[in-house]
């Protein structure tokens, strides 16, 4: 038996720290958004007890490391299943881009195995299994789009904002999400008003969810990374109506509502960065 899952990509339309806690993690406060840059996930059931993964794709490790890996471990070990699983990840998500690729697929698996496995969990269930694995799991087990509190596992879900555009860039280096939030003074940071993106997405005011992204992230990723901020003037010279880093970096994306600009910002940034997408907005709940 086979089954095929989706497993789209999240950006942060806010990123707020709030404060550095007991654990060495940080509290966060965030909105974020699923978009229709997606990882095709394919399950094949296996007699054998195993859990084999295809990752095809040479920054992805095919070993434990993998969460989509930890995904199905977690699930045979809580249910004591005897079955395994062969899961080949199709990857166009970027990966280590702040697009939260390795959670979106990890949670794709909890729903895919809750499903080829016959164990009838609800979505609340796999959420709570999937924060064991990483703190964006829960949000991606369900998918649209959520303020997000703790770790990111404390979500309260929100409307889907108005459809639009969203051009994607991602520079060619590696960004360490550790070393980002290490670096972060919380005396400096300017908070985003995550309450006014909140309302604007209940009033549906497009103009105001661009006018509010924020991310706190961004005053240490653009100053280590010159790259990053060039890619957002770039963005905004182009004609974008918002521009934002997601998550801890280094992609930068752009919202726009005319297509005709989303070309020319696609087209104008093609030229000197490899991964560059035009998708649309999702912000819809995963169907279970
Ligand atoms: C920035 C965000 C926003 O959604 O996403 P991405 O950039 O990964 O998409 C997340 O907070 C990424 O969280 P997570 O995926 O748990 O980060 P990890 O790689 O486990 O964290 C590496 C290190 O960063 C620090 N860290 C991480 C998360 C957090 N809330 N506070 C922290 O201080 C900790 O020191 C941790 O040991
Ligand atoms: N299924 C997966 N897809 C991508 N990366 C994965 C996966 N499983 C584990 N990883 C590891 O997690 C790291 C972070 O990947 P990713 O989730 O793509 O980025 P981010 O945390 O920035 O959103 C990668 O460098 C990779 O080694």
């Amino acid at each position: 038996m086979e089954l095929h899952v989706k497993a789209p990509a999240k950006i942060n339309l806010t990123l707020d720290v709030l404060f550095k806690r007991e654990d060495d993690y940080h509290e966060l406060e965030m909105v974020m958004t699923t978009i229709d840059l997606a990882d095709r996930i394919r399950l094949k059931m296996l007699d054998d007890d195993v859990i084999r993964i295809n990752a095809l794709n040479r920054y992805v490790p095919s070993d434990e490391r993998n969460l989509a890996y930890q995904a199905a471990h977690q699930l045979k070990t809580l249910f004591s299943i005897k079955k395994g699983v062969e899961i080949t990840i199709e990857k166009n998500i970027p990966v280590a881009a702040g697009l939260a690729g390795g959670s979106s697929d990890a949670a794709a698996c909890l729903r895919g195995l809750n499903k080829l496995w016959g164990l009838n969990l609800k979505t609340e269930e796999l959420a709570e299994i999937g924060a064991r694995i990483g703190s964006d799991v829960p949000f991606c087990v369900y998918g649209g789009t959520a303020l997000a509190k703790g770790r990111g596992e404390v979500l309260t879900r929100l409307p889907a904002p108005p459809s639009c555009w969203v051009v994607l860039a991602k520079p060619s280096i590696g960004v360490s999400t550790s070393f980002v939030y290490h670096q972060l003074d919380l005396r400096e940071i300017r908070h985003p008003d995550t309450k006014t993106m909140i309302d604007a997405i209940y009033r549906q005011d497009f103009r105001a969810i661009c006018e509010n992204l924020g991310n706190v992230l961004e005053s240490v990723t653009l100053k280590y990374y010159p790259e990053v901020k060039q890619i957002k003037e770039d963005m905004k010279r182009f004609g974008a109506d918002g521009v934002l880093m997601s998550g801890s970096g280094p992609t930068v994306y752009a919202l726009v509502r005319h297509e005709s600009r989303m070309h020319r910002i696609y087209n104008g940034l093609k030229g000197f960065c490899k991964q560059v997408y035009a998708v649309r907005m999702l912000g819809q709940p995963l169907e279970e």
